[in-house]
């Protein structure tokens, strides 16, 4: 009589060679074997230790049909084990992604592990027998993938591999989109509502090409890490999971270069906001709004953009800002009524909550001319000065851009830069060492840099030159005016005004008020609006002082 044991083997011998009998009769005869599975399954059921589940690809029937977003992140999640292990591959392009997309053929296998638990993954196809009419194609073929694991190892998988498949094959179909970069560009409707438009992003640069000192560069990196990981924090300390950042420096140094870093090594979308073109604070929201998570907004230039700098200050002082602003900001402004408050409802109202994981990034050339309030820690966490180029900043430069690590030179450049202090441009350099010609030797690019740097320190010696000459000129014009205000006294303010720019050869001289009272004038004097008062009349009380000045 035979033994359990045997008896168990030869059950398990017999259910071994219907289950080999049976995959070779359906690698020979597929469709028959669609009909014959259910039967199949029956019967291997009363023995079989093994649970399957079964993810369809498409939800839903021919209108209403749509991929199922699940097979999306398992075929995103296989992907990378389909690549190294399966033998048969299917590549797709899908829309929105950057490369192939590389997936299992029907009917292959493979297996994957998860907390010590093996699991078997199988895509399959069924063909749909009816006879129907479809708009899709191949929609008389249902594909689906089959997930196999043992009984004993049910509440491992349902409770935590599928969440675990689910949140890396979004990860990877993340790291696999074709990035954007979208602008936003007046409407052709009577409203002008400026809608997002976007090309791909392409940009090149990296950390590793952003000429920096590295402490500075890993610095920042490790804020934009640690904030893209943080979103449980961001919960638990009640706050909306995003970061400002303030990048301001002279123009060249790499502003905007560090936000394609930044974009690049997030791999985040950057949303490039003209706030110009944004006609009120309801269209800047229904911006916001639209905008995806994973993205840099950019506002570039911010002090150009609007009207920010002077809304919380007086006129008086608006009028007192530099010309250097107003050239590079001029033709710039355009009706717009974005506000200041609604710049900053924008970054960090109730609305710019909605979402997740934005950084916000403002540029400015001037930092000091903008209002407080806009940049505030809250708003723009983090304020970084791209300044002009450090010795460490041009060894990255002369790497990328010449593939040169050292050369005699190098001293000279940094004697330069550091001993002799001259301001050069992280943009000037690189222009300096780009090859003008086929073959150009690095060591050639070097010397033109090392001469361009010593034009510079004399140029440079010219424009203070310069300057100390005007400020001579300016004070002694202002002295001579100043003392010569006594003969002015008792005039009219336009006949004072008309002798004055006479007198002094300052054009533009403007009166800026009048008391009637005590006859104080106050006028303006060129070139920096120096605050000049004069007393128009002669009283007991003005003997002697004639005019002040503050
Ligand atoms: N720090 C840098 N590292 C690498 N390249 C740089 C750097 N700064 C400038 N460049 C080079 O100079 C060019 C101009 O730089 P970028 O546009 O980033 O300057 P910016 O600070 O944004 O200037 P602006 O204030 O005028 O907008 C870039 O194309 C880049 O090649
Ligand atoms: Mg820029």
């Amino acid at each position: 009589m035979a033994t359990m044991g045997q008896l168990w083997a030869n059950t398990g011998s017999t259910l071994a060679t219907l289950m080999f009998t049976y995959t070779i009769f359906r690698r020979w005869f597929p469709h028959v074997g669609d009909h014959l599975e259910p039967f199949f399954q029956r019967l291997f059921s009363r023995f079989y230790p093994y649970i399957q589940i079964k993810f369809h690809e498409y939800s839903g029937e021919h209108f209403k049909r749509s991929e199922s977003k699940a097979t999306s992140g398992i075929q995103s999640y296989l992907s990378k084990d389909s690549s190294l292990r399966a033998k048969k591959l299917k590549a797709n392009t899908t829309k929105g992604s950057k490369s192939l997309v590389l997936s299992m053929d029907d009917r292959e296998e493979i297996t994957d592990e998860f907390e010590s638990v093996t699991v078997w993954w199988q895509s399959k196809k069924v063909r749909n027998t009816r006879q129907s009419f479809s708009f899709y194609p191949a929609a008389d073929e249902k594909r689906y993938y089959t997930l196999k694991f043992h009984r004993r190892d049910r509440e491992v998988i349902i409770e935590r591999y599928l969440d675990y498949v689910m949140k890396e094959g979004k990860m990877i179909k993340m790291k696999n989109r074709e990035r954007k970069l979208y602008s936003n560009t007046p409407g052709q409707n009577h409203r002008n509502q400026t809608k997002w438009s976007h090309v791909t992003f392409e940009h090149p640069a990296s950390f590793d090409t952003l000429a920096m000192e590295e402490k500075k560069k890993e610095e920042i990196k490790n804020d934009l890490v640690k904030f893209s990981k943080s979103k449980d924090y961001y919960k638990k300390i009640g706050k909306a999971w995003k970061r400002g950042y303030l990048l301001f420096g002279p123009p060249g140094t790499g502003k905007s270069t560090m936000i394609a870093a930044m974009a690049n090594f997030l791999e985040y979308d950057v949303y490039d906001l003209e706030l110009t073109t944004v006609m009120d604070n309801t269209q800047l929201r229904s911006l916001l709004i639209e905008t995806s998570n994973k993205s840099i907004i950019v506002i570039e230039d911010i002090d150009c953009s609007l009207n920010l700098t002077g809304q919380r200050k007086k006129k008086k002082e608006e009028e007192e800002d530099g010309d250097e602003k107003k050239m590079k900001c001029e033709g710039e402004k355009k009706e717009s009524k974005v506000t200041l408050s609604g710049l900053l409802n924008f970054i960090d109202g109730l609305w710019s909550a909605c979402g997740g994981e934005r950084i916000i990034v403002f540029t400015t050339n001037f930092v000091d001319k903008l209002d407080p309030a806009l940049i505030r820690k809250g708003r723009m966490d983090k304020h970084i000065e791209m300044s002009y180029c450090g010795f460490e900043a041009f060894k990255v430069l002369a790497k990328n851009y010449l593939d040169v690590e050292e050369s005699e030179l190098f001293d000279e450049v940094k004697r330069l830069l550091e001993v002799e202090g001259i301001k050069m441009t992280p943009a000037d350099v690189g222009e300096n060492l780009l090859p003008k010609s086929e073959g150009e030797e690095g060591e050639t690019c070097l010397k033109r840099l090392v001469e361009a740097l010593k034009e510079e320190k004399e140029e440079a010696k010219r424009r203070v030159e310069e300057e100390v000459k005007r400020k001579i000129r300016r004070e002694g014009k202002y002295e001579r005016a100043k003392e010569e205000l006594f003969c002015f006294k008792g005039m009219g303010p336009e006949e004072l005004k008309q002798k004055l720019e006479e007198e002094t050869a300052l054009n533009y001289i403007s009166i800026c008020s009048k008391n009637p009272l005590n006859g104080i004038l106050r006028l303006h004097l060129p070139p920096n609006n120096t605050k000049m008062n004069v007393v128009l009349f002669p009283s007991s009380s003005s003997k002697g002082d004639d005019a002040s000045t503050s």
